[in-house]
C-alpha cells in the first residue's frame, strides 16, 4: 500500500514514522515545501534571545532519517493540487519541475498559516512573521543590527510574549501590542495574566493592551506603527497574532470545521475514507468542551500524527482528546494551563465555578522555597474538572499533567480533595496546595 504525507513537519514526522516503524508493508512518500524539517519553533525565542548558543539543535530529524527507512522524501517541493477521485496529487519542485504521485492513503500533515493582520504598509522591510525557521533567522539578523533599537510585538500571546523577552535580552527597546485587555488572555485568567504583565512591565516591556494596530508607515523600511491610541517610532515589528488552519488543497472537497480546518473523527479520517488529516490543519476534540475545537499545538500535530499513522497502517486505534495543556516560562516565570479558563469555558456556556489557592511551595523551615498559585475550574453540576492554570518560578509542570489527566477522565473536584498527594519538605507541604484548593471548593 502507498501512503504520500504532504507536509513533513512535527504531525507529518509523525505520521510517517509510525508507518515505517510498525507497517514494514508500507510505501511512503513524504512531499514538503521548505528547506528543512522537524524545526521546534519553541527554540526560537530562546535562541534570538541568546538563552541557548545556535539554533543547530533545534531539529530532531532530517530528510536522510526517512530515506534509511525506506521513505521517498521530496523536499522544496509543493503540493499544488490534489485529483481526489484519481487520488493523485500534483507536485512542483523550487526548480519548476513538476511530477506527479498516486496514492492508496493521503495523510494531509499541511499545518497552519500566521493570521496576516493585512494592514496598509504591510510590505515595508523589517517587518516578520515568527512562523518557519527562516523567519527565526531574518529576526535574529534584524534584532542584532545597531540600527535597530525599537522593537514592536503584535500580539501578546505565547509567540508575541516569548519573543518580546528574547528582544529585552538581546537589549531592545521593546513595545507589546495586543487587543485584548491583557497578555495570554486566550490561555489564562485575570488572576495570572495580571502577574505576567506586572512582569513584562518590570523588565522594561512597554505593554499596548486593548491597542488595535492599523497601519505601519514608512519608505522602504518600517518607520513607525499606527494604532488606534497613537503612533510610535518602530524599526522592527514581528506579528504574532494566531495561527489558522492551511487547507487551500482539501477545502473544496473535504468537510471542514467552522475556521476552516478539516473535521476529522477519532481516527484523523476525514470526510473523504482515503484521506486523514493531521496537526495544525486539523480540528481536535476537547475533552473539557466535550466538542471539536482548534488548537495549534506540536504536541497534538504529534499524538494526531501517530494516531493516523496507525488507522493508515491497519490499526483502528482511536484518539483520546486532548486538553490544549500548554505551558509558558519567560524571565524565570512558569505560566501552564490545561483545559479552559473561567473565561473561556463561560465563552463556551459552560457553567463553571472555580476554586483559587496560593502558598509557599515547601514548609517555612526549608531554605529554598518560592510562592505558587494554582486554580482549578469545574462545572458547577456535574462537579467535573474542566480546566486548571497554575504560576511559580518553580518547575510545576507535572502538576498540570495530572490535572490534564483529571480533566480526561472526568474526575470530579470532590474526588480531588483526598487523592493521595506524597509529602516531603523538598517538594511541597503536609497540606499541599493542590488539597487545599480542592478543598476549599465550593
Ligand atoms: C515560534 C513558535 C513557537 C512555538 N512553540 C510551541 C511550543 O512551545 N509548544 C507547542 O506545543 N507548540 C508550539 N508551537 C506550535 C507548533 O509549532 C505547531 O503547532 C506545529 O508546528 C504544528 O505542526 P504541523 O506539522 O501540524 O504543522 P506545521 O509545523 O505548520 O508544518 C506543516 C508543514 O507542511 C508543509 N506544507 C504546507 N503546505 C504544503 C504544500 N502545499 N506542499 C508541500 N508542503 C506543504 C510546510 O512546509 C510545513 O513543513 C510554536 C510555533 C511557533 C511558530
Ligand atoms: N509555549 C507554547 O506552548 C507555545 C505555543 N505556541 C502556539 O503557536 C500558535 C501561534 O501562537 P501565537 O501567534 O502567539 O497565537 P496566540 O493565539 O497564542 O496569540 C495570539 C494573540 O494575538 C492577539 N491578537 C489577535 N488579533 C490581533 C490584532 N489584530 N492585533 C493585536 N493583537 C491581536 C490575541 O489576543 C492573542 O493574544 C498558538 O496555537 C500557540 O499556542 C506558540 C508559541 C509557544
Amino acid at each position: 500500500m502507498k501512503t504520500v504525507i504532504v507536509g513533513a513537519n512535527h504531525g507529518g514526522i509523525a505520521a510517517a514514522n509510525t508507518l515505517l516503524d510498525h507497517y514494514p508493508d508500507q510505501r511512503v512518500v513524504m512531499i514538503d515545501q521548505n528547506t528543512n524539517i522537524s524545526y521546534l519553533g519553541c527554540g526560537t525565542a530562546l535562541w534570538v534571545g541568546r538563552q541557548i548558543d545556535s539554533y543547530q539543535d533545534l531539529f530532531y530529524t532530517k530528510k536522510e532519517d526517512f530515506e534509511k527507512k525506506g521513505a521517498s522524501v521530496h523536499m522544496e517541493t509543493t503540493v499544488k493540487k490534489i485529483d481526489f477521485e484519481r487520488k493523485v496529487v500534483f507536485c512542483e519542485k523550487t526548480d519548476g519541475r513538476t511530477f506527479e504521485e498516486s496514492y492508496d492513503k493521503l495523510i494531509l500533515a499541511t499545518g497552519s498559516l500566521p493570521i496576516d493582520p493585512n494592514l496598509p504598509g504591510q510590505n515595508l522591510e523589517h517587518i516578520s512573521f515568527l512562523k518557519l525557521f527562516q523567519d527565526g533567522q531574518n529576526v535574529d539578523r534584524l534584532i542584532g543590527r545597531m540600527d535597530v533599537e525599537h522593537v514592536a510585538v503584535i500580539g501578546a500571546g505565547y509567540i508575541g510574549v516569548e519573543i518580546a523577552e528574547a528582544a529585552i535580552r538581546r537589549g531592545k527597546k521593546v513595545k507589546l501590542f495586543d487587543i485584548a485587555d491583557t497578555s495570554l488572555a486566550g490561555y489564562y485568567d485575570e488572576w495570572f495574566t495580571k502577574d505576567m504583565d506586572h512582569l513584562l512591565e518590570e523588565k522594561g516591556i512597554e505593554t499596548h493592551f486593548k491597542e488595535r494596530v492599523l497601519a505601519f508607515l514608512g519608505t522602504t523600511f518600517v518607520e513607525r506603527i499606527v494604532t488606534d491610541h497613537g503612533d510610535y517610532k518602530t524599526d522592527l515589528v514581528i506579528s504574532a497574532i494566531g495561527f489558522r488552519p492551511n487547507t487551500v488543497l482539501g477545502m473544496d472537497h473535504l468537510k471542514l470545521f467552522k475556521n476552516g480546518a478539516y473535521c476529522v473523527d477519532c481516527h484523523q479520517q476525514t470526510s473523504d475514507p482515503d484521506v486523514y488529516a493531521v496537526g495544525d490543519c486539523a480540528a481536535i476534540y476537547s475533552n473539557a468542551l466535550k466538542k471539536k475545537t482548534y488548537i495549534a499545538l506540536a504536541t497534538n500535530a504529534v499524538r494526531s500524527g501517530i494516531v493516523a499513522g496507525h488507522n493508515v497502517g491497519g490499526t483502528a486505534l482511536e484518539e483520546t482528546g486532548v486538553q490544549g495543556s500548554n505551558g509558558i516560562s519567560v524571565f524565570g516565570y512558569h505560566m501552564v494551563s490545561t483545559g479552559l479558563s473561567v473565561k473561556a469555558a463561560q465563552k463556551s456556556g459552560l457553567d463553571v465555578i472555580y476554586t483559587d489557592f496560593e502558598d509557599w511551595q515547601r514548609p517555612g523551615f526549608m531554605k529554598k522555597n518560592a510562592k505558587v498559585k494554582v486554580r482549578i475550574v469545574y462545572e458547577k453540576d456535574s462537579r467535573r474538572i474542566v480546566g486548571a492554570q497554575m504560576a511559580s518560578t518553580e518547575d510545576i509542570s507535572m502538576g498540570i499533567h495530572m490535572f490534564s489527566l483529571a480533566i480526561e477522565q472526568e474526575v470530579t473536584i470532590d474526588q480531588l480533595k483526598l487523592l493521595d498527594l506524597f509529602f516531603l519538605p523538598h517538594f511541597n507541604q503536609p497540606y499541599n496546595y493542590i488539597t487545599m484548593a480542592a478543598l476549599s471548593a465550593k
